[in-house]
């Protein structure tokens, strides 16, 4: 059997599921092929479960389209194929029991590197300990953890649930559960929350454990800093023996290719010691710029797992929660006035929050409504002024490679009538024009096509993934 079978297989699979669920259950499977068999391994029970339950059977659709006779047989296994026909360049697994000669070349390298004494140093013992104790120092200093970054004051929705989910298992089974646990997403939605969320966790509860938190930025001037200080081995020495370690932001890592070889055999010497590593990015691995090959790979190796802009729902949730942590009076209707109104990300929220709030206690005035209108009157106008019909009409056309006239026009194929359905459905959550007006700016139509429309966008939400996914896609690029 072709050992390309699986590889042809995935670039149906990636055609046919939302990026998202590609990236999450689909890619990391290797394929091992064997007479007529074929076995995926994947690489921990949490993926296996998900792609049994939700892909086999479309996995084994394709097979029997591909191959000409018999089709192969499947089973499902955890752990490494032997000989793999997975499309990565470098194999995910989740532990990585195989190395490149280049990556043991370069390993060994390194090692030996550490094991050398500095020249920089000379014999001189108390100045080597001096320098080791500023970096450290300067190491320590920034790897807090926030404290009220928990698992309790962090609000689950389905934006989020997967990546909560995750973080939890590893926050149990800290090393082993998902290494490394790989959270991406835009900004202010709460990856850095989760990911304190699990060494606050690890410490609880085993208060010895050494756990390292900090942004990708400080990575990069800690080094810096080491190599003038002539510490690097100090360095390399303080993040080879953390029990965790939580980078923020690894985007930031993009063309600095020393910190980037220096990250890499932190990565590789924590993972063959079985620590955990949290990382945050704002995007998929393979889709980094500016960053090696073989750190992307390793960054898939785990789990990698996408945060969402949270939903309405989750959203009011959240306000609820951030208001009662901070004592602060916020009923249902309020908190549902602001979340309708800020859409962008939690962090936004909080802010606008945080405003009202302050105002409230000022002036001693009730939090209404009219009186939050009022507070972020600023913010709002900004937000609306934004979000025109045009905009939204000229943004969806040219995602869907359509053009404007076609949203106006009295066309009924599917690939115009859904994005205008899409584009109603925005015009009437992000601007306040009425049904009627929706209708006319979308080439004179009745305002209950409007209607039908946003019912029929909000149904295919919950059927239908790649629809959810563009809509709200659709909501953070016109709301930021
Ligand atoms: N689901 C949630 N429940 C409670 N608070 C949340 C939630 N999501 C985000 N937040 C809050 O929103 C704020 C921003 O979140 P956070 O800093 O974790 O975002 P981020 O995804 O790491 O963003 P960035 O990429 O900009 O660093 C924090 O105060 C966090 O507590």
């Amino acid at each position: 059997m072709s050992q390309n079978l699986w590889a042809e297989c995935l670039e149906y699979l990636k055609d046919e599921f939302p990026s998202q669920q590609f990236n999450t259950w689909l890619r990391p499977l290797q394929a091992e092929t064997k007479d007529n068999e074929i076995c995926l391994y994947a690489p921990n029970k949490f993926v296996l479960d998900w792609v049994s339950e939700k892909y086999v059977n479309r996995i084994k659709e394709l097979l029997k389209d591909l191959v000409d006779g018999q089709p192969p047989g499947l089973s499902l296994k955890i752990g490494t194929a032997s000989t793999s026909s997975s499309n990565e360049e470098e194999q995910p697994s989740l532990k990585p029991t195989k190395q490149s000669k280049t990556d043991l070349d370069s390993r060994k390298k390194s090692t030996e590197e550490a094991k050398q004494p500095s020249r920089a140093y000379g014999s001189d013992s108390s100045d080597k300990k001096e320098r080791s104790v500023e970096v450290e120092g300067s190491i320590k200093h920034q790897s807090f953890l926030n404290s009220t970054f928990t698992f309790d004051t962090f609000v689950e929705g389905k934006s989020n649930q997967l990546a909560r989910a995750a973080s939890v298992q590893v926050a149990e089974n800290p090393g082993s559960a998902y290494n490394p646990l790989f959270l991406y997403g835009g900004v202010g939605l709460g990856k850095t929350h989760l990911m304190h969320a699990v060494g606050n966790e690890i410490i609880k509860k085993n208060p010895n454990a050494k756990v390292v938190y900090l942004h990708s930025e400080r990575f990069v001037a800690d080094m810096v800093k080491a190599l003038q200080l002539n510490a690097i081995n100090e360095f390399k020495r303080f993040y080879r023996s953390v029990d965790a370690l939580l980078i923020d932001d690894i985007q930031f890592f993009a063309r600095k290719e020393r910190s980037q070889e220096e990250f890499f055999h932190t990565f590789n010497a924590l993972l063959e010691g079985g620590k955990q590593m949290i990382l945050t990015c704002d995007r998929y691995p393979k889709e980094i710029d500016d960053m090696e090959e073989r750190l992307k790979s390793r960054f898939g190796w785990g789990l990698p797992v996408m945060v969402e802009p949270p939903e309405l729902e989750t959203r009011v949730a959240i306000l609820m929660k951030k208001a009662e942590q901070t004592n602060v009076r916020l009923n249902s209707e309020s908190a549902f006035f602001i979340a309708q109104k800020i859409r962008s990300n939690v962090r936004e929220l909080e802010g606008a929050l945080k405003l009202v709030a302050a105002n409230a206690h000022f002036t001693g005035q009730e939090i209404t409504p009219p009186f939050i209108r009022e507070c972020l009157k600023d913010l709002l106008a900004l937000h609306e002024k934004q979000v025109s019909i045009d905009n939204i009409q000229r943004t969806v056309a040219e995602y869907y490679k359509i053009k404007v006239a076609d949203l106006l026009s009295k066309r009924r194929t599917r690939s115009i009538t859904r994005p205008r359905q899409v584009a109603m459905a925005l015009s009437k959550e992000l601007t306040n024009h009425s049904l009627p007006e929706i209708g006319d700016a979308f080439g004179g139509r009745d305002h209950t096509t409007v209607l039908h429309a946003c019912k029929k966008i909000v149904e295919l939400q919950e059927t239908d993934p790649s629809i959810r996914e563009d809509y709200q896609n659709f909501l953070r690029t016109l709301t930021t």
